[in-house]
């Protein structure tokens, strides 16, 4: 049986929404929107047919919501939806896999709002919205934690006292959902480097790396929480401990400012003074948005040969994301650092955003694969109700 299925992702910067058909796991995409929240407008996507439309601006997560939904039901079937898979960025130790959000369920996913505050509390705004305009509906919460639950305890352990391990002190990794439909799309697409090596670059507002050996998970550059590993848009990436006991201890400041500034006024915007947005960076002629680009480009390089050393080698690197897919200038710089590992693009490929940038001959598969975890929390709501 077809069922209609509504996905809700709510990125740091944006809101996802996707309508798919769905049947024994396999999902159509009907509609798409996105509630981009920094230029302040909705963009649509209902079979072949693109439009872009204004949001009010600084309107609250309910009124972009209720916008989008109501422009997709004009054209789409999806009053009584057969369920709503909701992207939940943390599940903590406590969700190997989808879940049913009850109480229960909204609760736990509450206690993990400090471990991801850019995401955890959209999510719980976003499950009791759509629970009031749909209150018959069954809710799924699709975490991006549970991809990388194959990872061994030798990649997720902290060198800190055992103790906090078995607390849940612990690497979790983020942008799951992502790298589960980029497994499956090189099945489909490439099944021979399925079957291999490869590092996946989730470039976007958000932004880590991951290793996968076979379309399994095997490391990734986040962690505990959402801030590690690159820079990203506004978010510091990997940084000494130190520098935080610092900035406590030293300066005296407060952990409130401290998050404050490690979630919103570092990465790129912090090193640029410019913008967060990559592409503003680009056509910058401001010094500094060079430089943090460079930067940028030097740390995604420098954590995927560190993933191509987990790995003991890299057969492909693939790029996803808004950066990873739209933006070649940051892409040649991240591979011209990985040349030594074989990785070598073809300029006028890597310009026109080709599938497959490699350059011919080269030992290293270089791809394009557009993000789509709205496929992927779709496909594993499908599965998981046929198996419920
Ligand atoms: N054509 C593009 N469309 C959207 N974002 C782009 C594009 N080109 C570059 N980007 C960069 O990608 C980022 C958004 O990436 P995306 O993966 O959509 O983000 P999110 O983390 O919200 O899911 C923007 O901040 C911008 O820097
Ligand atoms: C985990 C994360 O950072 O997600 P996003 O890239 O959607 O902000
Ligand atoms: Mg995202």
């Amino acid at each position: 049986m077809t069922d209609i299925i509504i996905t809700i992702n709510p990125g740091s910067a944006t809101i996802k929404l996707g309508v798919f058909a769905c049947e024994s796991g396999q999902a159509r995409p009907l509609g798409r929107a996105t509630v981009d929240e920094v230029a302040g407008t909705l963009r649509l996507q209902i079979g072949q047919s693109r439009s872009e439309h204004d949001l009010p601006s600084g309107a609250p997560a309910s009124t972009m919501l209720n916008q989008a939904l109501a422009r997709l039901a004009d054209r789409l079937p999806i009053r009584t939806p057969g369920a709503i898979a909701q992207r939940v960025v943390h599940g903590g130790d406590q969700f190997a896999g989808p879940a049913i959000i009850d109480h229960s369920v909204l609760a736990q996913i509450e206690t993990l709002i400090p471990l991801a505050p850019l995401h955890q509390p959209k999510s719980v705004a976003l499950i009791r919205i759509a629970r009031e305009l749909y209150p018959d509906v069954t809710q799924i919460a699709c975490f991006d934690t549970s991809f990388h639950r194959t990872q061994p305890d030798l990649v997720r352990r902290y060198a800190i006292p055992r103790a906090l391990f078995d607390a849940g002190v612990k690497r979790f990794g983020f942008h799951g959902l992502s790298y589960q439909f980029i497994a499956r799309e090189l099945e489909r697409r490439r099944p021979e480097l399925a079957r291999g090596r490869v590092v996946v670059a989730h470039l976007g507002a958000g932004a880590s790396l991951c290793a996968l050996d076979g379309g399994v998970s095997r490391d990734t550059s986040m962690g505990f929480s959402t801030l590690d590993g690159v820079p990203m848009a506004t978010r510091c990436g990997a940084i000494d401990p130190g520098v935080l006991l610092h900035l406590m201890n030293v300066r005296g400041m407060s952990t409130e400012a401290l998050e404050d500034m490690l979630y919103h006024r570092s990465g790129l915007l912090g090193l640029s003074g410019v913008s967060g947005d990559a592409r503003v960076l680009v056509r910058s002629e401001a010094p500094a948005a060079g430089e943090a680009l460079d930067i940028f480009a030097f740390r995604v390089a420098r954590e995927a040969a560190a993933l191509a050393a987990t790995l003991g080698g890299i057969d492909a690197l693939v790029f996803t994301g808004g950066i990873g897919e739209h933006q070649p200038e940051i892409r040649a710089r991240i591979c011209a650092r990985l040349r030594w590992l074989g990785v070598t693009i073809d300029a006028q490929l890597n310009s026109a955003n080709a599938p497959d940038i490699a350059l011919s001959g080269a030992r290293v598969a270089v791809l394009i694969i557009s993000a789509d975890e709205e496929k992927a929390m779709a496909e594993e709501c499908s599965a998981f109700l046929a198996s419920a």
